[in-house]
């Protein structure tokens, strides 16, 4: 059975960042994400994991900087040092919340581009043998590019590829329906082919981003085949409630 996650930065935005935990764990989860937790203090966020009783799913690595446009450093030659130091920072958040994976975005850049693949791929490895000595599982998520536009990883069977050629043990597929759907559809048999790579799925109604069950999937069947595949993996949450967060939770309710 998959374990639902909050995700923080998306849903509870009627809430400050810090009171989302007391408010997700009153909505009835166990498990929280977001994308990002460096404008707190580790032992802030640890706190508030341990007075809510929630478990950490997952959270990027920096990104780089968000507002001037970057998406992620893995797949920028000129931005290595930067990236480097990013992994230091996520392992101390990751050491103090007690997390089991992190997700690595890629940036913005061509995979046509040989010093982008070359940079992405010494980047995974770094990354992987550093979490990799502390227990921690690696994600790459392929992301749509209507969202992100010139995002180097918006692919799946890119994503596939670079997992087995890499063959690194603690590199996983984040698996974000949304993305997947507007990406390449064929979502079920998606999840049936890259089933073995999968250390972290997402969800959010398409196209608006919102309430699983409000879009052009039956998001309820595709949780169903995660089900029947044995997942028992997180799934976060990562939708942008159309109201109030908690008025939005019937789906989950109706499948748990
Ligand atoms: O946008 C998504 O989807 C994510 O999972 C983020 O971590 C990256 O923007
Ligand atoms: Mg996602």
């Amino acid at each position: 059975m998959p374990r639902f996650a909050a995700n923080l930065t998306m849903m509870f935005g009627e809430f400050d960042f810090l009171d989302r935990f007391a408010a997700a764990k009153h909505a009835g989860f166990d498990a929280v994400e977001y994308l990002f937790p460096y404008d707190y203090p580790p032992e802030a966020i640890a706190e508030k994991l341990h007075d809510h009783g929630l478990t950490q799913a997952l959270f990027n690595l920096p990104p780089g900087d968000w507002a001037a446009g970057d998406r992620g450093l893995a797949a920028l030659p000129a931005r290595a040092e930067e990236f480097r130091a990013s992994i230091d920072t996520a392992l101390r958040y990751a050491k103090a919340t007690g997390v089991g994976r992190v997700h690595v975005m890629s940036g913005l850049a061509s995979r046509q581009d040989a010093a982008a693949l070359d940079a992405y791929r010494d980047a995974l490895r770094r990354v992987c043998d550093a979490a990799g000595a502390r227990g921690l599982d690696v994600l790459i998520e392929p992301i749509n590019t209507r969202d992100m536009p010139g995002y180097f990883l918006d692919d799946f069977g890119a994503a596939a590829d670079l997992i087995a050629e890499l063959g690194l043990a603690n590199l996983k597929l984040q698996f974000d329906i949304y993305h997947r759907q507007i990406l390449h559809g064929d979502v079920l048999m998606g999840l049936r082919e890259l089933a073995s790579l999968i250390g972290h799925v997402q969800i959010a109604a398409v196209p608006d981003r919102h309430e699983p069950g409000t879009g052009e999937l039956d998001d309820m069947r595709v949780l169903r085949e995660l089900d029947a595949l044995g997942y028992d993996g997180f799934v976060g949450c990562e939708y942008r409630p159309a109201g109030r967060t908690e008025d939005g939770l019937g789906w989950l309710r109706a499948f748990a």
